[in-house]
């Protein structure tokens, strides 16, 4: 049986055959009993068995269960047809064989997170400062009045730790959606003598998979058939030489890659039962590892830290000093009271409580709180961040390297003109193509159909409805929707040919070649791809009466000419042509080189993206130059890069093969000027990358969607790959998958990188404003006059209000589009900024004249006398304390423009953070004076308390106007 008669030979009378025969087979080879609940179901093989023919990859014991097609029957399915897919067929398939899903680690609950919240050390120390406190409190002053104190340190723990919990939950929570997203895969099958497109999840044994070049195999399982089939096991078992995949060696495990060639595969064995499943649930979840910027600030958050702890001994030991100077002048050394313990502990408490402020523990939270918030919004602009670095890189990104099919074109692709018999068509339309089939003559057209529907790695398929649709690559479909429209019949020109042997398209070799067994005997190559090169290998052409004639000089230059003529119309072009085998082909045999005929020269339509040429401006504007590398003619590559504006007056373009000879000082020389690389193999495109890294010392991002691209992906520092015409290989060699495919999304990324990098630096010179004025007032007060003005629980509220509220106000500013009118920040550039240390030093200054005057002269300021002026003192420098940073929060919204206000009312996550913040001032002040150590104020004081924190408004953006030498200053850079 050819395997065309095969395929329409129905199921029912095939399957019982078969069946039968193995029957008989095992019987007298091989004890396998089927269990029976499989048997009851339909089926003849249980998972395990399956499961230990291809894991241990046992010939011996597929050939006793009577080879693929054997299994294939055995699982109520046939290679050609594939299952059933009614749906109680699928539903007992799953009931005894699984799903392909894998179980995930279980989602942490919200209390796991406040636990974890809660095992901070500092806060921990806290802790037992509160519970001392207590015992010692409700000793000394009894209850209620001596728990205050004591209450008032558990209660702010509790508030840290909820928020903190609660947004690590919501984080992870959003990762997970993310996750989800990323697992989502597509691929093609056979179900029920049709071929579709059906996600890995719904796979089940029994299903006929189509595997290409690119694709990840998604589950264990059996070669059927295929074309040099190269598997790439290395995320399986580490091994980097692909292996071939064929008749002898059928066994497929799922997570490898397809490297090379396509094939057909049955599914055995799915979801935790394959080698793979097992591998996955045996490492468990790996997080995302912490981004450089993280990395970076942890070692800044390690070193205040330290500071912090030293001033906070420091501040302890001034305390204590004092306390204890004091009894000795009061001749009471030898006599401690209870009072005197609490003293001393309310001053570890207070030490203690300044680590906890100076330890910046928000600026991770920043980091990731500001990634997550411009991952999810990436998403809605149609961007999947696959490793959160990416974002804060893409934001330093100095050059994009992108490919042209798909990226900056539409990857639509139609055949528009054709080069037939020595003239020149348009086939733009099936009008136009019927025109032009009726001036060709008979034997030209038999040959163009004949090299258009065999030599294909695409496929025309039909539903149940009798409407057709086309598979397969952009390329791929366009011809094949051009043999059509020249009236031509896929599947019967499929029967009459029979395939002997497939050399599928790569992007190194840039042709695709099968060799065909004519209906009346003898061998015939067909070859297509790149046009010079296959014009190359032609020694006749078709001539206009439809004869193979020699191909002389002047044809050649024609030819040649038209190929030049369709790629400076920035069409891709494609020469097929044919070569009739003198005697007999053998499989092992490679496809010739040389000798052929050609049929004809084709010019495929690629329109240039709407929005492309803007965007690239908007990169140009942003200081990122744009190269374009590609697999296609230069001519093509340069009437696309310059619609697009990506080649310009004085860039330079090249070839791969030019690109490949020249030495280091050549590229060094070359390489800051090109603009367009076209014909590159993937090394070509690695070559580049690498070189604009180290050399260049530039901030690569790379595009693309092949496996060709994988390496370059690899190499860049941001890999950005293409969501829709993305291979799997591509997909997980990048670090961004761009969904919509659109060159424009990726500036769209740009911009998101670079308003996270700029939203962490104004949350760190919030945080380092707050934390400097925190210790030194502490400090020096204590110093100065043997009191913290500062209490314990009124520094964790403090901490609050610049860590976690900071991290949620100023970490998720939107983008605004000034950002992309600067010099991108490349490799070097210093996270804090010179304009970042002079408004943190201007504004600290203020702040800490303001409070020093206040606590020296506050009392004569406000005349405030009797008991409670102390009280009332330090309750209003808190209070003044708390307005500057409100009021600093703002100022910090921008660190160059002395505007501040623009957005703010759009950013609702501010508003209320800066709204719950004064609500919750008021409420401590007003009514928790107990815990938090204050006194109501009243209306005067509090609008003193407001002014003083809105007069560090003017100050800042006075400070802002004294100039530094700093990069972000700079204009941007012209090109
Ligand atoms: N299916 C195919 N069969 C034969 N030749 C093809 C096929 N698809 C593409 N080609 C040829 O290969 C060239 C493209 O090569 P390749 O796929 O390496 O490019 P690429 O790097 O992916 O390009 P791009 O940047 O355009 O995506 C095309 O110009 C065309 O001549
Ligand atoms: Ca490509």
């Amino acid at each position: 049986m050819t395997s065309s008669n095969r395929e329409r030979s129905s199921v029912a009378t095939e399957i019982p055959k078969v069946t039968l025969q193995i029957a008989e087979d095992i019987s007298s080879r091989y004890k396998y009993s089927v269990p029976e609940e499989v048997e009851a179901a339909g089926f003849q093989i249980c998972a395990s068995e399956l499961g230990s023919i291809v894991e241990e990859k046992d010939a011996k014991k597929l050939k006793d269960h009577g080879g693929v097609e054997g299994i294939a029957a055995k699982l109520s399915s046939s290679t050609t047809r594939g299952i059933a897919d009614t749906e109680d067929q699928l539903r007992s398939r799953q009931d005894i064989y699984g799903v392909n899903k894998f179980t995930e680690a279980e989602m942490k609950s919200f209390w796991v997170f406040l636990w974890e919240a809660l095992q901070d050390t500092t806060l921990t120390i806290l802790g037992v400062c509160a519970f001392v406190s207590l015992v010692v409190g409700i000793g000394v002053e009894g209850w209620p009045k001596g728990a205050h104190d004591g209450l008032g340190i558990v209660a702010s723990i509790l508030l840290v730790v909820i928020v903190t919990g609660t947004s690590n939950y919501r984080q992870s929570l959003q990762f997970r959606d993310l996750d989800e997203e990323k697992k989502k895969i597509s691929i093609q099958a056979t179900r029920n003598g049709s071929r579709q497109k059906m996600s890995i999840y719904d796979l089940l044994p029994g299903d006929i998979v189509h595997l290409a070049i690119g694709d990840q195999v998604p589950a264990d399982g059996l070669f059927v058939s295929g074309f040099s089939l190269l598997i790439n096991a290395s995320s399986l078992t580490g091994e980097s030489e692909p292996v071939a995949v064929n008749v002898d060696n059928p066994f497929l495990s799922s997570g490898t890659k397809v490297q090379d060639g396509f094939g057909k595969m049955l599914v055995t064995t799915v979801g935790m039962k394959t080698q793979w499943g097992k591998l996955v649930a045996a490492l468990g979840e790996v997080g995302d590892d912490e981004t450089p910027l993280q990395v970076k600030l942890n070692g800044v958050a390690g070193v205040i830290g330290k500071i912090g702890l030293f001033f906070a001994v420091l501040t302890f030991s001034v305390l204590a000093q004092a306390l204890i100077s004091q009894k000795i002048q009061d001749g009471s050394v030898m006599g401690w009271t209870g009072d005197d313990a609490l003293e001393i502990l309310n001053y570890f408490a207070i030490a203690v409580t300044i680590v906890v402020v100076a330890v910046p523990e928000g600026l991770p939270l920043a980091v990731t709180l500001s990634l997550a918030f411009a991952m999810k919004k990436m998403m809605n602009d149609r961007a999947l961040v696959r490793h959160l670095a990416a974002c804060e890189t893409m934001g330093s990104a100095t050059c994009i390297c992108s490919d042209k099919t798909g990226t900056l074109t539409t990857n639509r692709m139609t055949v528009v003109k054709a080069c037939i018999c020595g003239s020149i068509k348009e086939v733009g339309d099936s009008g136009e193509a019927l025109k032009a089939r009726s001036k060709i003559p008979d034997p030209a057209v038999k040959a163009l159909l004949q090299s258009i529907f065999s030599n294909t790695a695409g496929e025309v398929v039909f539903d149940e409805e009798g409407r057709f649709e086309i598979l397969g690559t952009p390329t791929e479909t366009s011809l094949l929707a051009f043999g059509l429209s020249l009236g031509g019949d896929f599947s019967s020109e499929r029967r009459e040919a029979k395939l002997i042997k497939v050399e599928p398209f790569n992007s190194l070799k840039k042709r695709m070649g099968v060799v065909i067994e004519l209906r009346g005997g003898g061998f015939r190559a067909h070859c297509k791809g790149a046009s010079e090169m296959v014009l190359a290998s032609c020694e006749k052409v078709i001539d206009p009466a439809g004869n193979p004639v020699p191909l002389d000089e002047a044809t050649r230059q024609h030819l040649a000419q038209t190929i030049e003529s369709f790629c400076s119309e920035a069409l891709r072009s494609l020469c097929l042509a044919y070569r009739d085998m003198d005697g007999s082909f053998c499989v092992e045999d490679q496809i010739p080189q040389e000798g052929f005929t050609c049929i004809g020269i084709v010019g495929i339509k690629d329109p240039v993206r709407p929005g492309v040429k803007e965007s690239v401006a908007v990169c140009r504007s942003a200081g990122i130059t744009v190269r374009m590398i590609t697999g296609d003619n230069i001519n093509t590559a340069r009437a696309i890069a310059r619609e697009c504006g990506i080649l310009t007056e004085g860039g330079v373009t090249i070839e791969g093969p030019e690109f490949r000879r020249k030495s280091a000082e050549e590229l060094t020389e070359l390489v800051p000027k090109l603009q367009v690389m076209a014909r590159s193999s993937p090394l070509d495109k690695l070559t580049l990358v690498r070189h604009l890294r180290t050399v260049g010392n530039e901030v690569v991002a790379v595009t693309g969607d092949g496996t060709n691209d994988a390496p370059a992906l690899r190499e860049a520092d941001i890999g950005l790959a293409m969501g829709i015409s993305g291979t799997e290989v591509a997909k997980e060699s990048s670090d961004v998958i761009i969904l919509d495919d659109n060159f424009s999304t990726i500036v769209t990324v740009a911009k998101w990188g670079r308003s996270v990098y700029v939203n962490i630096q104004k949350f760190v010179q919030f945080q380092l404003t707050v934390n400097v004025v925190a210790l030194v007032v502490n400090f020096s007060s204590a110093c100065l006059t043997g009191h913290a003005p500062l209490t314990a629980v009124q520094l964790l509220w403090v901490n609050m209000i610049m860590d976690t509220l900071g991290a949620l106000a100023l970490a998720t500013e939107p983008p605004q589009d000034e950002l992309m009118k600067r010099t991108p920040l490349g490799r070097e550039g210093n996270f804090i900024s010179s304009a970042m240390w002079r408004n943190i030093v201007g504004q600290s200054l203020y702040q800490f004249i303001v409070i020093c005057y206040l606590q020296t002269e506050g009392k004569d300021l406000f005349q405030l006398s009797g008991p409670d002026a102390d009280l009332t003192l330090n309750t209003l420098i808190f209070n003044a304390f708390i307005f500057c940073q409100i009021f600093n929060e703002i100022s910090s919204r921008e660190m160059e423009k002395i505007d501040v206000l623009t957005g703010l009312l759009n950013n609702y996550v501010f508003v209320g953070v800066v709204s719950c913040t004064v609500a919750f001032q008021i409420i401590i002040v007003e009514f928790l004076g107990d815990f938090a150590g204050t006194t109501p104020l009243d209306l005067s004081q509090w609008l003193v308390c407001v002014l003083i924190g809105f007069l560090g408004m003017p100050i800042a953006a006075a400070v802002k106007l004294i100039p530094v030498g700093s990069k972000e200053t700079q204009p941007p850079r012209q090109g």
